[in-house]
């Protein structure tokens, strides 16, 4: 499996490069890349470079956020042998282990409310190019439902950083899988 963080885009309410601010003397993706790392073979960075990763451009023409940079690391993954993509955002530096290694273990899922941390088949690659190119409105959620894919609800919400005054609201990953969630559903 790919680890795949999105850390392109404005990063507009932080107002500065939200990859790197810091958190325990370690920039936001560091943390991110860390707590993907023990669940993929590799963990790349799309749509930005970040020095001792990996990173991948986000496709040319396509400006849709967060679902471009997954649209790149599907191909990515694809093209390299991968099966599925392990997608989160740089600004989410208290993933909580358990959490991911829920995500992990199924085919296909996005967790609710934060549907840039999901799991996706890179089989998916050609598919989402082309609801990107129709619908140049699609979101991350529109997108997890259109292709069935799992929901995972994550009771106490994931704490992102939107704005520098959150850094100082984090607090250390708890939370719990709601009951009877995820099935391990096949994507559409
Ligand atoms: N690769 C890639 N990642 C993106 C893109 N836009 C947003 N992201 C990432 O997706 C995650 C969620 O982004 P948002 O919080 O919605 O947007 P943002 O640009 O970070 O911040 P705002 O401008 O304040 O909305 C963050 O990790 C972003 O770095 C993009 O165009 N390409």
């Amino acid at each position: 499996m790919l680890g795949a963080i999105l850390a392109g885009g404005e990063a507009r309410r932080f107002g500065g490069d939200k990859a790197a601010a810091m958190l325990e003397g370690r920039p936001l993706i560091e943390h991110v890349a860390d707590a993907l790392a023990p669940h993929v073979a590799k963990v790349v960075v799309v749509g930005r470079p970040w020095p001792g990763l990996p990173a991948i451009d986000d496709p040319p023409g396509v400006r849709q956020g967060p679902l471009g940079g997954l649209l790149a690391a599907l191909r990515h993954a694809r093209d390299h042998g991968y099966r599925a993509v392990l997608s989160a955002p740089c600004d989410t530096p208290r993933l909580s282990p358990h959490l991911l290694a829920q995500v992990a273990g199924t085919s296909c899922a996005w967790v609710r409310p934060l549907p840039v941390l999901g799991l996706w088949p890179a089989a998916l690659a050609d598919r989402l190019g082309e609801h990107l190119r129709v619908d140049t409105r699609l979101s991350m959620r529109g997108w997890a439902t259109a292709i069935g894919a799992a929901a995972i609800d994550w009771e106490e919400g994931i704490a992102n950083v939107n704005r520098p005054a959150d850094l100082h609201l984090l607090q250390p990953a708890t939370g719990q899988v709601h009951e009877g969630s995820p099935p391990k559903e096949i994507c559409r």
